[in-house]
């Protein structure tokens, strides 16, 4: 198979600061650096075999695109550094603006997947923004915080805005983040293992902080992904359900 390869920028982020209302709170706000046109392929489905826009990088076969979305704080950005550099983001909390985009290719099963991760900012201000690119969404990652009750029950209004926006064959999990602050943790985990199962979604908790369960709940999406678009016969098929209960460190549940 024709390979192709990824850009070699870090990502690039939507901030459309000029164009959105002034800024709300205390918190910080981590401006974009580039339009994402610049640098992202285009949308739509899957690519196969054509060359991505700009230069250098890594090759790969096949690229996705992975959304992730939940209440500001939740740990989507710090989620996405983890899994891309391997890194913890400690320190002051520094809010995403608009949308921001990093590229990861993983090796699964001798295919080179590129996941096109696209962290959305929690906000409600932003919502605008970001609405427009769930439809190019082939799969979405939904986080809650578990040390914030509030995060876990917005989760119903973010599914009803996944089902809005969103293409209805989307790959989607659920994600309970921050299960190293076990002092401060307010959800259960039954809780969540109760609300993924009453919408059949796959679930997971989660530590951006430590690690734990951040690299297979890429792994599990860019399978499931790879799986869809490849459909090779002879392949055992993957079902996400089960690789991510059983795999799944800590907790885990479909
Ligand atoms: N203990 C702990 N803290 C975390 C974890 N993930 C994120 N945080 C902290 O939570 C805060 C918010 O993290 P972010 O990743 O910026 O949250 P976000 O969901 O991207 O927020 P928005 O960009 O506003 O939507 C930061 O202070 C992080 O250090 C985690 O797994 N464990
Ligand atoms: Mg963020």
């Amino acid at each position: 198979m024709s390979r192709k390869k990824t850009p070699k920028s870090k990502g690039g982020s939507v901030p459309a600061a000029s164009a959105l209302p002034a800024a709300n709170g205390p918190r910080q706000v981590r401006p974009g650096t580039a339009h994402p046109g610049s640098e992202a392929p285009p949308n739509g489905p899957p690519q196969f075999g054509r060359p991505s826009l700009g230069g250098g990088g890594d090759f790969y076969d096949v690229a996705f695109k992975v959304m992730l979305v939940g209440d500001s704080g939740v740990g989507k950005t710090c989620l996405l550094v983890r899994f891309k550099d391997g890194a913890f983001l400690a320190g002051t909390f520094i809010s995403t603006v608009g949308i921001d985009f990093r590229n990861k290719v993983l090796d699964v099963d001798g295919m080179k997947v590129k996941l096109q991760i696209w962290d959305t900012a929690g906000q409600e201000r932003f919502r605008s923004v970001t609405h427009a690119y769930y439809r190019d969404a082939h799969a979405l990652l939904l986080l809650y915080d578990v040390t914030n009750k509030a995060s876990f029950d917005n989760i119903q209004a973010w599914l009803s805005e996944i089902q809005e926006y969103a293409q209805h064959n989307a790959v989607l999990m659920l994600l309970g983040n921050k299960v190293d602050s076990a002092q401060e943790r307010v959800v259960k985990r039954e809780d969540g293992e109760k609300l993924a199962k009453e919408y059949g979604l796959p679930f997971m908790e989660t530590s951006a902080k430590s690690g734990l369960n951040v690299d297979l709940a890429f792994t599990a999406i860019a399978k499931e992904l790879k799986q869809r678009s490849t459909k090779a016969p002879s392949e055992p098929r993957f079902r996400l359900h089960d690789y991510v209960k059983r795999e799944g460190q800590g907790s885990s549940c479909c």
